[in-house]
């Protein structure tokens, strides 16, 4: 039995608390009205991240919803959670935010605790200030044309032994076909191993593929890792609390294996290979003058692997998703690339293939439908005023959240007319000048742009003009559509996969 003084203690700590508690979850809900910005009204713990909480849709969509509902504002306010945000409507904003005024938000909102993530910290995506401006300037000229150009001959040994796996892994006779996105992914995961560490991943011949596995370990759907993630995002210091980290221990470690040991193999054989690795190998040699050390380049040889995989192959599957179901557009890409072969004597060199424009305009589309990453999220790194074409000025501070919605940008009817309709043509010249600038943002903009871009460009179009030279790709009954995204992962995935069957093309055979 309780005393009755301990009862009449516990109603009055209640009264008393019930109230703070509220006041805490909700104190910072009057921010955006104090401000004089549009908001869309919060709600009690969770901001506008509700639906994102329960895992029902991805912050892009719930982003895309906010971007909808108040229409014709230059920039308005939100709240994950507690924390207030601001999400950049007109492009011209866009411009503000990732271009003119790049120093007031330089750093991207994701951030990794060295202690828990030695590798991952080392990805410049996640470094800040004058250490970021030093690491760009290093790692910017390993990506020009002419140091990919020299890879051509490895990444087309890749784009043969994709041939060979899809001959053998998509008999005709499969009713569904196979998931495009995990053969996408083997061969971006291949591509990146040879080119970046200049080592065989076996993707196509190992049933269990290792290291894909190890990669799939850091990024890939699924409800328990979007709860880490989403602590590892919106409660950092819980995480660290909880000693999570973005990259498992033994990833980590067997990353680390693998990159040291192709490093001192070099080092000891006096073998020298043109991929990435060495570049990376190059700039560490203390004759060098630069601030570049061997852990530098093991943590950037790391990011290639992981960067370089992921957001390519969900491209590459999209875009064979799309050709799947345009037939007539995979037929026009198929005679441009045969042209192409026909005009090089039965080669694709370099400048070919990246100048081939139905394969650029393809790869354009299916980035502005399906790009990998469909909100960025960044910092104020510095206090800065916004200021809309209606007037509206805003104060930000530094440690605001910035939101950049590429999906509602992307797939908004006011810049791309019937904006799900797959259309090459509106990058064909005369239709893409007429595109608004700062609405199309697959790889970002401004000096924090997309580092491995021409990479991506080159492997995902590469393994276009393959497949379609030998294959006819085809819905099946599996095929989803409309895509539904899947909602536990906050890169672009479609929920099911995307099934699509290879078939041989009898010509091709015969050659
Ligand atoms: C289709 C494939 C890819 C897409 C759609 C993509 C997209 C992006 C986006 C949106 C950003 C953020 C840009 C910004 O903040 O303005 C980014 C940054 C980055 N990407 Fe990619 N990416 C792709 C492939 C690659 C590849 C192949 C690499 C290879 C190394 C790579 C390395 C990086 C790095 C290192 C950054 C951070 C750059 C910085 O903060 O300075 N990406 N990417």
């Amino acid at each position: 039995m309780i005393p009755e003084w301990v009862q009449f203690n516990w109603l009055t700590i209640c009264i008393a608390v019930i109230p703070l508690i509220y006041l805490y979850l909700t104190w910072n809900y009057n921010y955006w009205k104090k401000r004089n910005v549009a908001f869309v009204k919060p709600q009690l713990i969770f901001g506008n991240y509700k639906e994102v909480f329960l895992q029902k849709r991805t912050v892009s969509e719930v982003m895309e919803d906010i971007y909808k509902k108040l229409d014709g504002k230059p920039f308005v306010g939100f709240w994950r959670f507690r924390t207030p945000g601001i999400l950049v409507r007109d492009p011209e904003m866009v411009k503000t935010v990732m271009v003119k005024d790049f120093h007031s938000f330089q750093d991207n909102a994701l951030i990794v605790d060295p202690k828990m993530d030695p590798l991952l910290a080392k990805n410049p995506f996640f470094v800040s200030g004058e250490k970021w401006k030093n690491m760009r300037s290093v790692l910017s000229p390993s990506f020009t044309s002419g140091k990919l150009k020299p890879l051509l001959p490895l990444m087309e040994g890749v784009c043969e032994e994709l041939l060979e796996y899809l001959r053998a892994a998509a008999p005709a006779s499969a009713p569904d076909g196979i998931e495009a996105s995990l053969t996408a992914f083997k061969y971006t995961v291949e591509m990146v191993a040879r080119c970046a560490l200049g080592i065989k991943g076996n993707n196509f011949t190992d049933s269990e593929g290792h290291l894909r596995t190890m990669v799939r370990r850091i990024v890939s759907p699924g409800f328990w890792k979007n709860i880490e993630f989403m602590i590892l995002n919106f409660l950092p210091s819980m995480g660290s609390f909880l000693h999570l980290s973005w990259m498992p221990r033994d990833v980590d470690l067997f990353f680390t294996k693998i990159v040291t040991d192709e490093m001192d193999y070099r080092k000891k054989n006096n073998v020298i290979r043109p991929d990435y690795l060495q570049y990376l190998i190059n700039m560490s040699k203390k004759e060098n003058g630069v601030a570049y050390t061997e852990a530098d380049a093991l943590g950037h040889a790391v990011t290639f692997l992981t960067e370089g995989s992921e957001t390519s192959s969900i491209t590459l599957g999209f875009a064979w998703y799309e050709l799947a179901r345009h037939p007539a557009v995979q037929e026009e890409l198929r005679q441009e690339v045969a042209a192409a072969r026909g005009a090089n004597g039965g080669r694709l060199p370099f400048e070919a293939l990246m100048e081939l424009p139905l394969l650029d305009q393809v790869l354009q589309e299916t980035l502005r439908l399906h790009a990998p990453l469909m909100a960025m999220e960044k910092t104020c790194t510095r206090a800065t005023e916004l200021r809309g074409a209606d007037g509206v000025a805003c104060r930000v501070e530094p440690g605001t959240l910035v939101v950049i919605p590429v999906r509602a940008l992307h797939h908004d009817p006011a810049f791309y007319p019937e904006p799900l309709r797959f259309d090459p043509g509106r990058w064909a010249p005369g239709n893409r000048e007429r595109l608004v600038k700062y609405t199309y943002l697959p790889f970002g903009e401004g000096p924090r742009i997309c580092l491995g871009m021409r990479f991506a460009q080159l492997q995902v179009k590469l393994a276009l003009a393959y497949v379609v030279e030998k294959f006819d790709i085809k819905t099946t009954p599996k095929t989803p559509n409309p895509v539904v995204q899947d909602p536990t992962y906050f890169l672009t995935c479609a929920k099911g996969g995307l099934w699509l069957r290879f078939e041989e093309r009898k010509s091709s055979n015969s050659e």
